[in-house]
């Protein structure tokens, strides 16, 4: 039978995430192990937001590390289509998270790390400059944005070394935004904003669904995670005999938090 309704594509994955595990050894406190994560399945879509759920300490914020690279668990796969192809970042070159960080991944922390004497608004033009932009595009953009957030002016060419919480948190996910990663991963992106910017926030976010983005979130204020979630996910912390036994130097050995990026 020929069927005349055209069938909407479905949505490419951007992120699989494959029976992850994570464990900590606390080396300075007798090698003790604490099992983190314990086959953890994801997988993410363009257009999709998921909210990582769970109470203080279930693996929220390790999820999101690992997705990024920086942490590095000891088994498992997390696939990110970068440039047409999976790509599992589990045992990945530097260099290769590298690229994909810089072209696929973006990603906004709690805090921004801050650059000394640059001011904000090359902070913000930098990632877009990287991937090749024109530097006076860049900063067109990166004005809109600041002039969206609220900076005043008069504080774009200051460095935000000495901005308050919620202005730093501003100038994050600015230059996180500035570039249209196809993967956002975003660690509490309100947690210090007020009303009206949390509103900015929150369109922010849904344009980058609207474009395409797949985005994985912690998200602990309710309104802002109802405005731009599709989905959530549950993160839970395993029972204390269920993780992987490993043994103490097999853990954390590529733990990469030392990677610029
Ligand atoms: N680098 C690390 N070394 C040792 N333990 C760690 C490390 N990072 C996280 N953990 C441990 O892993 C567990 C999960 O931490 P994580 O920050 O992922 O939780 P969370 O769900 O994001 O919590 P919260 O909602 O409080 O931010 C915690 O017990 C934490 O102490």
């Amino acid at each position: 039978m020929i069927e005349n309704t055209p069938r909407a594509e479905p949505a490419a994955p951007m992120i699989q995430v494959r029976n992850l595990h994570k464990s900590f050894t606390l080396h300075t406190q007798g090698g003790i192990e604490l099992n983190v994560l314990c086959s953890t399945d994801l997988t993410v879509s363009a257009g999709e937001c998921v909210a990582l759920m769970g109470p203080s300490g279930a693996g929220k914020s390790t999820v999101l590390r690992c997705l990024y690279g920086n942490y590095l668990p000891q088994a498992g796969a997390i696939l990110i289509r970068h440039k047409g192809h999976m790509i599992n970042l589990v045992g990945a070159e530097p260099r290769n998270v590298l690229a994909i960080r810089r072209e696929t991944l973006g990603y906004v922390s709690q805090f921004l790390r801050v650059i000394p004497r640059i001011p904000a608004i090359d902070l913000i033009c930098e990632p877009l400059v990287t991937l090749g932009a024109d530097p006076e595009a860049a900063r067109e953009k990166a004005a809109a944005l600041l002039t969206r957030l609220r900076i005043p002016e008069r504080h774009w060419s200051l460095a935000p070394a000495t901005f308050s919480g919620g202005e730093q948190q501003r100038i994050n996910i600015a230059r996180t935004m500035v570039v249209d990663y196809p993967v956002l991963l975003l660690d509490e992106p309100t947690a210090s904003l007020d009303a009206e910017n949390r509103h900015t926030v929150i369109d922010l976010i849904l344009e980058a669904r609207e474009r395409g983005a797949a985005i994985v979130g912690i998200f602990h204020d309710e309104e802002v995670r109802d405005a731009v979630c599709s989905a959530q996910h549950q993160v839970a912390a395993p029972a204390a005999a269920d993780g992987p036994s490993m043994r103490a130097d097999e853990v954390n050995s590529g733990d990469r938090q030392d990677l610029a990026g």
